[in-house]
């Protein structure tokens, strides 16, 4: 399955309940639209997007659970009850929180996810990173893939952004680890995804810049006020 995305586009199909696009249908839909436009695989959020998705297309899935709780700020996949659901949904791949931050149920990942791996041992997971210490850690786990995808939204990290001086954390991230390294979060252009491969990433997963329009347009408004005002 890993094969099958060597290279590829991921696309991400997401669209919380406060965004304009929320809906199972909707969600389908997009994954229709990455399909005809050559996606390899799809990254998707909920049982509900999950399941629509599935029956709209074929290609393998990446699914998370997005679910916060208070006391923790780990809010993709943060449980043992939405690593469950996500299971019996039949992803190929389960993404997770894989930094080092208190989980809801006051575990961390070094103690929760050798729990998943004892459970669901034929199960692929992948690691949503924010540092390369995460990366090294979850390499060590057992984890079956790495991605940047929490790079620039931890305490840590907060305002980074991935195509920052050419992708340097991405590059250092690929020397870092010897599993494949899913390059996401803010691959905003197809010039940023061919990049992302001639730096060594596996695949790439574009989310917003495919999937959220109101990102899209909001980036045509910027760019013509700048213009405006300078
Ligand atoms: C940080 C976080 O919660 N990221 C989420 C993870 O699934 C999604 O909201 C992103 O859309 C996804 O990672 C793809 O990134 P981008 O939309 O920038 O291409």
């Amino acid at each position: 399955m890993m094969e099958q995305l060597k290279g590829k586009l991921i696309v991400s199909c997401q669209a919380l309940e406060e965004e304009p696009l929320h809906g199972a249908e909707i969600m389908a839909r997009m994954a229709i639209a990455a399909k005809e436009g050559g996606a390899a695989g799809i990254r998707a959020n909920g049982i509900d997007d999950i399941k629509s998705i599935k029956q709209a297309v074929d290609l393998p899935l990446i699914g998370i659970i997005k679910r916060e709780f208070p006391g923790s700020s780990v809010y993709i996949t943060p449980t043992l009850e939405e690593v469950e659901s996500l299971v019996v949904a039949g992803v190929e791949v389960i993404a997770l929180d894989a930094t080092n931050r208190v989980r809801p149920d006051g575990s961390t990942i070094e103690s929760f996810f050798p729990i998943l791996k004892e459970r669901y041992p034929n199960q692929r997971f992948m690691a949503d990173c924010a540092t390369i210490e995460d990366a090294q850690r979850a390499e060590k786990l057992g984890f079956d893939c790495v991605a940047p995808t929490l790079f620039g939204y931890t305490e840590e990290t907060t305002g980074r952004k991935l195509y920052e001086n050419d992708f340097s954390f991405l590059k250092e991230m690929v020397d870092a680890v010897n599993l494949p390294v899913i390059a996401e979060g803010n691959i905003l252009t197809p010039d940023h995804a061919r990049r992302v491969i001639e730096a060594g990433a596996y695949s790439v997963v574009v989310g917003g810049a495919i999937t959220r329009p109101q990102q899209i347009a909001k980036r045509f408004v910027d760019e013509m006020q700048n213009r405006i005002l300078t």
